[in-house]
């Protein structure tokens, strides 16, 4: 696979055990303003299922079906992993691939999206790791693949089994609600490439917009649906992107609406943010309306979203133009230097 010599998925990190969860919180906060009870709110969350986020057993699980389908495809470059907040540290990871020689790196962060913490942050957290390790490999990352097909049908699949376990008289009329994290609106602004024109949205916007809408129309059936956001956090002065998840669903309530399948498309597993606020907060939320609801899968393991990270692999190994079911215009896959960073 030349020019590469190796593989990295990079993510988020998170907790394993009660005790990892405080100084877990710190390493993601440091610096960001974020109010004391906020983290003890979301200290919680982790708390209620002992500590143990899911995202790294989801990250061992990725990196073991990329090993299989880099097997039986040929591809022939060793797997390593790396995350910004929780051991495995990208630092060691470097470290690790310094030592056993590698010398040039093509990786895939765990967000889709173009937007500060899920694009920029991580080139950051890459020349970050570089620079503290003497003979560092070039680490080339991966552009944000939010049209990606691999994408865009693993959630298509997830949407269709979410609806398929609704009450055959609730399935037709269900309501499908996007969600995704919410950011600061002045990050969502400066999201993608500063040269382009996305609209007074921005970027990170325009990408889920035109997901939700390959999603909806892919799944088929006519069914309405909402762009709404989640695990909003930061001073309640600072604006965020909104509508929240759960006022959404009170108002979708008064309209009389009966069932909804939320789609987690903001994000690549069923970590923390998509088991706590949507499986325990919109789900209490939606039991209270008396409004049901079933939710979609993240992509995960599922194989076209395995297969996409090949394809993305090779797409950057050969040079190829980058593709999209979107209008690519709204990535940011050729400003490397300059996309998603504040203004
Ligand atoms: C866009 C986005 C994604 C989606 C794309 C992607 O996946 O990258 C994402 C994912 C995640 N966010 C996660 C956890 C947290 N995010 C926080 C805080 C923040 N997230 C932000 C943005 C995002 N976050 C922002 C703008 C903040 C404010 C502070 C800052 O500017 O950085 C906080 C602090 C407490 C709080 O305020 O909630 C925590 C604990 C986990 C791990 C879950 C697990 O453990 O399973 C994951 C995958
Ligand atoms: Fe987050």
């Amino acid at each position: 696979m030349r020019p590469y010599d190796a593989f990295l998925l990079l993510s988020f990190g998170g907790p394993e055990k009660s005790d990892d969860v405080i100084p877990f919180l710190e390493n993601v906060t440091r610096g960001r303003g974020i109010p004391r009870e906020r983290l003890a709110e979301v200290g919680e969350h982790y708390f209620l299922f002992d500590g143990v986020s899911p995202i790294n057993q989801q990250c061992r699980d990725l990196v073991e079906a990329v090993r299989a389908d880099f097997d039986a495809n040929g591809v022939d470059l060793p797997v390593y992993w790396g995350n910004r907040n929780w051991d495995p540290y990208l630092g060691d990871t470097v470290a690790a691939m310094a030592r056993d020689g590698v010398r040039r790196v093509v990786a895939l962060a765990t967000s889709a999206y173009s937007n500060y913490s899920s694009h920029r942050q991580y080139l950051e957290d890459i020349e970050r790791a570089r620079a503290a390790v003497p003979g560092a490999p070039e680490i080339d990352l991966i552009r944000p693949y939010y049209d990606h097909p691999g994408f865009v049908d693993s959630f298509t699949g997830h949407t269709l089994d979410a609806l398929a376990r609704l009450p055959a008289e609730l399935r037709e009329d269900a309501h499908l609600l996007y969600s995704a994290h919410s950011i600061p609106e002045a990050m969502a602004r400066a999201s993608g490439d500063p040269r382009r024109d996305y609209g007074p949205v921005g970027a990170y916007e325009a990408q889920l917009a035109e997901v939700a809408r390959l999603v909806t129309e892919r799944v088929g059936g006519g069914h309405r649906y909402d762009l709404v956001y989640q695990s909003r956090s930061g001073p309640p002065t600072q604006p965020w992107l909104e509508p929240d998840i759960n006022d959404r669903l009170a108002e979708l309530a008064d309209e009389g609406v009966r069932a909804v399948v939320v789609v987690p498309y903001g994000f690549v597993s069923d970590h923390m943010e998509v088991k706590y606020d949507l499986d325990v907060e919109a789900l209490e939320t939606a039991r209270k309306l008396g409004v049901r609801l079933e939710r979609a899968s993240a992509p995960g393991t599922h194989p076209a979203f395995v297969a996409m990270v090949r394809d993305l692999v090779t797409e950057r190994a050969e040079g190829r133009e980058p593709r999209g079911l979107g209008a690519i215009e709204r990535s940011c896959h050729d400003a490397p230097e300059d996309c998603c960073r504040p203004r």
